[in-house]
C-alpha cells in the first residue's frame, strides 16, 4: 500500500531540497529533519508488549516496542535519512546495501552489504531519498527478503509513479511511504520535479 504523507513542514522543508541553489548543507539538514518527521507516520502499527513498571506514584503497566527495527539505507543517498529516523528510534539496527543505477540501463548494481542478525524477527524499514524506476527498491527489498526479512517498509522522499507501480508489483506485501508523489520521469530516467541526483546534492560530488 501507499501511503503519501501529508504535512506542512514536510512540504515546506521538501520545496527547500528541491531549489537548484540549496546547497549541500541546507539539503542535508532538511532531509536529515524530513526523515525523522515521517518517522511518525511510518512506526504508526509497530506492535507494543505489555510492560510492568513503578512510577514515583504506584505500579503501571506501560509500553515497549515489541520489535527489533532495522532501517536498511541504500548507499549512498539512503545514508542521508539514516540519521533522522536514528535519532526517534535510538535502538534501531543499521544494515546497508550498497547500490548504484547505471546511466545507460538504468539497472542496479550492487557492491555492498552488511546486515545485523535475525532480520526475520525485526521490522525492516528500507530507505532511500529516490524511488524513480523502482530498480533500486525492489532489488534492495529482494536482499532483505533473502536475509529473512518479512516485515518490510519502503521510505523514500520522492516517487515516480512508474517507480511505485514497479514495487508494487513486484512487492505488494511492502508498505510504501513517501513525502511526495511526482509527476513522472524524464528521458534519463530522472524523476520530474525531483530534486535531482540525491547522492552527488548530499555529499556534493558533483
Ligand atoms: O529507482 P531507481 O531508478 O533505481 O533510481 C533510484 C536510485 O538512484 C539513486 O542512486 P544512485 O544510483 O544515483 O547512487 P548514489 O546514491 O550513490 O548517488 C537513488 O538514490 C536511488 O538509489
Ligand atoms: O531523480 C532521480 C532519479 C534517480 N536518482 C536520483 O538521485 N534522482
Ligand atoms: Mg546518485
Amino acid at each position: 500500500m501507499l501511503t503519501v504523507i501529508d504535512h506542512p513542514l514536510i512540504k515546506h522543508k521538501l520545496t527547500v531540497m528541491r531549489k537548484k541553489d540549496t546547497g549541500t548543507k541546507d539539503f542535508r539538514q532538511n532531509l536529515d529533519e524530513i526523515g525523522g518527521l515521517m518517522v511518525y507516520e511510518i512506526t504508526r502499527d509497530l506492535p507494543l508488549n505489555p510492560v510492568e513498571i513503578e512510577t514515583p506514584i504506584c505500579p503501571y503497566t506501560g509500553y515497549e516496542l515489541a520489535k527489533k527495527v532495522v532501517i536498511v539505507p541504500i548507499l549512498r543517498a539512503g545514508l542521508g535519512m539514516v540519521n533522522g529516523i536514528q535519532d526517534l528510534i535510538p535502538t534501531a539496527k543499521i544494515a546497508h546495501v550498497g547500490m548504484y543505477r547505471d546511466e545507460e540501463t538504468l539497472e542496479p548494481h550492487t557492491y555492498f552489504e552488511k546486515y545485523p542478525k535475525n532480520l526475520e524477527e525485526a521490522i525492516t524499514i528500507v530507505v532511500d531519498p529516490m524511488l524513480a524506476t523502482g530498480g533500486s527498491s525492489v532489488a534492495a527489498i529482494d536482499m532483505v527478503k533473502k536475509q529473512g526479512a518479512t516485515n518490510i517498509k519502503l521510505v523514500c522522499l520522492v516517487g515516480a509513479p512508474e517507480g511505485v507501480k514497479t514495487v508494487e508489483e513486484a512487492h505488494p506485501d511492502v508498505d510504501i511511504y513517501l513525502a511526495s508523489l511526482d509527476d513522472h520521469l524524464n528521458e534519463h530516467g530522472y524523476i520530474v520535479p525531483g530534486l535531482g541526483d540525491a547522492g552527488d546534492r548530499i555529499f556534493g560530488t558533483k
